[in-house]
């Protein structure tokens, strides 16, 4: 299995070496250059495996036999062994056909944790057996950086350094990435938005020289293709859970990065038979204007209480991109050059592709708390923000009630009780034990200006030896 860019100058790479990297050296993003395909007959007969056999059937057509199959289930395993629910990921039915598939189970209660164990587990691995050792920079809006921290935080080979925007993740966000306290953990608190972090590591990837000889760049972010892999996993699950592939299944997924449902949209692609995939969106809402209006234009980020979803530019929205103009890595490079100074516009059979496979909608703060606080009356089950936002893109959106509807779940409440208040709970959502203590732990972090070179040089004098 080959990976090339979607810009398609970058060399293309093998399966580790795709999962040491990040953004490629023409700016691109790395897509499998083949999908492996199901048919319906295989995909029926993995019905009632476990979520961890499932896993390594999906997964291990894309690592090729680089990884020998034992030592690959058993990262797999490793990396399912803390979460809180033996299903993984369990469904809970919220309405007719309407289903909610939990995927906050993990140590840091977000979906990132089923993408950034494994990675963590699969990076430690890789790197162990080449004796190498790697800088990990990410960008978070507040669930990747703890989910990724957890991840590497036990990793020898690696330094770990996470940039979110300050004052702009829940406090629970914060301290579970600050809170950490090990030598080779490093939380860079910065003076923006998100988009501003995002920028400064794509910025780092393109030029790595600020790192002592010998070190590269690896990501964290979804723009490493082990991510959007790992979230495969769980729309097969979910199906074949609710009947699949004897029947379709339609998903709505809160979406910032576009990476969650970019992952869908792959498992489409490779078999499972998906009706309707809904991108819902907060008010940062360009992929639902670019859906609905071919308006995928910046404008100013709003900071809403789905903190995690305000992002402006989804980074995987040029991995779409790349098939929806049939591979042409030029093509790309062209949109995406242009995109720097002005808005992007798909041609008309781009557009009508796209609108044939993804539904949008778009929910500000007070329909998503009105969202909360209906559901919880009608079912006593507690949503966090960013579901809600899917659960209505859902209703809203829907075409057939005759075909499972299930949204998913990115989040626990817990982490949100800014938002869960002004639904009108009058006590915050209880931390799993785990974290009981979370807001007694000591924390460390840096705040950073603004500024690239102040930004790397933090970076390089705290890398260790
Ligand atoms: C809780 C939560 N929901 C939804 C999203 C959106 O997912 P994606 O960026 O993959 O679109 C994120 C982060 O991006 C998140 O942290
Ligand atoms: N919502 C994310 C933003 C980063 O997205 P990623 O999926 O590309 O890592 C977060 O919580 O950090």
């Amino acid at each position: 299995m080959k990976y090339i860019s979607t810009r398609g100058e970058a060399p293309s790479l093998s399966f580790e070496d795709v999962v040491l990297t990040g953004l490629a050296s023409d700016g691109g993003l790395y897509v499998p250059e083949s999908l492996p395909k199901f048919s319906q007959e295989e995909i029926a007969s993995w019905a009632g495996l476990s979520y961890q056999e499932l896993a390594f059937k999906i997964i291990a057509p894309f690592v090729a036999g680089e990884v020998p199959d034992a030592d690959l289930k058993k990262i797999i395993d490793d990396s399912y062994a803390t979460f809180r629910h033996d299903a993984i990921a369990p469904l809970v039915q919220t309405g007719h056909n309407e289903w909610i598939l939990e995927l906050f189970q993990g140590p840091t209660l977000a979906f990132k944790d089923f993408a950034l164990q494994f990675l963590g587990n699969l990076l430690d691995y890789i790197l162990k057996k080449r004796d190498q050792k790697v800088v990990v920079m990410g960008a978070t809006s507040g669930d990747t950086g703890s989910a990724a921290i957890e991840g590497c935080r036990h990793c020898d080979n690696i330094d770990i350094f996470i940039l979110h925007p300050h004052n702009r993740v829940s406090n629970v966000q914060r301290k579970q990435m600050t809170s950490v306290l090990e030598d080779n953990v490093h939380n860079i608190a910065l003076e923006g938005n998100f988009d501003d972090c995002q920028n400064m590591v794509k910025a780092s990837f393109g030029d790595q020289s600020f790192l002592p000889e010998g070190r590269q760049l690896v990501a964290v972010n979804s723009i490493n293709w082990a991510r959007i892999m790992a979230q495969i996993v769980y729309y097969f699950y979910a199906g074949l859970a609710l009947g699949a592939p004897s029947r379709p299944v339609s998903f709505s997924v809160p979406t910032g990065n576009f990476g969650d449902i970019f992952a869908g949209y792959l498992a489409k692609q490779m078999g499972l038979p998906i009706d309707q995939l809904v991108i819902a969106t907060n008010a940062n809402d360009i992929l639902h204007r670019c859906i609905s209006d071919n308006d995928h234009s910046k404008k100013e980020l709003i900071h809403s209480l789905a903190p995690s979803m305000d992002i402006m530019v989804s980074s995987n929205f040029e991995r779409l991109l790349f098939d929806l103009y049939g591979r042409d890595g030029s093509k790309i490079k062209g949109l995406m050059e242009d995109f720097k100074s002005g808005p992007m516009v798909l041609k008309e059979e781009a557009l009508s592709t796209a609108r044939e496979l993804f539904s949008s909608y778009r929910l500000d703060d007070d329909a998503m708390i009105k969202v909360i606080e209906d559901v919880y009356e009608s079912t006593e089950y507690l949503l966090d923000p960013h579901t809600a936002i899917g659960v209505e893109a859902a209703r809203k959106t829907r075409r057939r009630t005759d075909i499972p509807m299930i949204c998913l779940s990115t989040a626990h409440p817990a982490k949100f009780p800014e938002a869960v208040r002004k639904a009108g709970q009058s006590e915050d959502p209880a931390l799993p034990h785990h974290m009981a203590d979370l807001f007694d732990r000591e924390e460390r972090f840096s705040v950073l200006e603004k500024d690239l070179p102040k930004v790397q040089s933090f970076i390089a004098d705290n890398i260790r030896a």
